[in-house]
């Protein structure tokens, strides 16, 4: 767990997502094995269109697996999983991708050769209509109408981020927070109507991660996204999130608003340990520094 809490751009956090009722993805009794390693045991949550929703818990607790369930990586050995009221379990990353689930990964996913602009266009290759058949009549079909308003939209995802500076650099000489941007910027060209943050803030200094959290709830707030984030960073966490979900060994033992996570014993349990319960009271300013998540 790192530092103090990140305040994010003033009057941004903890407000209610702009459509509460709406489920736009629901997981049913998922379990996931590998061999006989149970990474996710009878897993049911619902995130809520417009909603900023975190999962926590410890290491190998069945975060990462559990996103993977979401966008496809992984299919549950049980249980079934939905996305705007349709059944997607059997579907692959790619038909996820169409459907409006994108995300980034743990680890940065980067072209390191190609330019920031190049890496950004490779996420709206999917929202393209003319392709290799069409694209030689480049001036007759529109594509060439068609790749100027993607551009356009770029652009506009690169002023957002505030990338300008380094659009036409190599990814790869780029520092790290910076190419945690782009991989967003990347992740956001695809248009999703929901989008998975896997730890966008690893590895930033405090700066860094207070722009990422701007970013974050800006993204959430003003292009409408619905945000899934894993974030070993319990001040962000509780900062911007609506809703949180935790994991421990596989198992969800807690779900709601950050505070009400944050008071629910078997959280503080998993957190600082039985025995520190009764004491110690976490809160979103003071979050919970015994046993390390990061
Ligand atoms: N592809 C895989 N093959 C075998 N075991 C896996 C695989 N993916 C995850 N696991 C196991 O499933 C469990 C949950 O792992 P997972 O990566 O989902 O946890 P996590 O909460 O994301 O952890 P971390 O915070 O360390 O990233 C772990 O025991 C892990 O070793």
């Amino acid at each position: 767990m790192s530092g103090a809490p990140v305040a994010p751009h003033p009057g941004s956090a903890q407000k209610s997502p702009t459509t509460p009722a709406e489920t736009i993805f629901e997981a049913r009794g998922v379990n996931l094995r590998f061999g006989g390693v149970h990474a996710l045991t009878d897993v049911s949550f619902g995130i809520r269109k417009g909603e900023l929703f975190s999962i926590i818990g410890p290491n190998g607790a069945g975060k990462t697996s559990m996103v993977n369930c979401i966008s496809g990586r992984y299919r549950p050995t049980d249980g079934k999983v939905f996305f705007k009221g349709r059944d997607v379990t059997g579907t692959t990353p790619n038909h996820r991708a169409a459907l409006g689930i994108g995300r980034t990964f743990q680890n940065l996913a980067l072209f390191g050769h190609m330019s920031v602009l190049d890496n950004i266009m490779v996420g709206r290759h999917h929202l393209l209509k003319n392709n290799f058949l069409t694209g030689p009549l480049y001036w007759l079909t529109g594509a060439r109408k068609e790749e100027l308003a993607h551009r356009r939209e770029v652009e506009e995802i690169i002023d957002f981020l505030e990338i300008q500076h380094v659009r036409k650099a190599t990814a790869g000489t780029l520092s790290y927070g910076l190419r945690k941007r782009v991989e967003l910027a990347r992740a956001i060209a695809l248009k999703p109507d929901l989008i998975l943050l896997d730890e966008p803030m690893a590895g930033m200094n405090l700066e860094e991660k207070e722009d990422m959290a701007r970013y974050i709830v800006d993204l959430n707030e003003e292009f409408g996204m619905t945000v899934v984030m894993i974030e070993h960073d319990m001040g962000v966490v509780m900062d911007i999130s609506h809703r949180v979900m935790v994991l421990e060994f596989g198992k969800k033992i807690a779900e709601g608003k950050p505070e009400e996570v944050l008071a629910d014993p078997r959280v503080r349990r998993a957190y600082l340990g039985e025995d520190d319960v009764e004491d110690d009271v976490p809160s979103a300013s003071s979050p919970p520094a015994r046993k390390e998540v990061a």
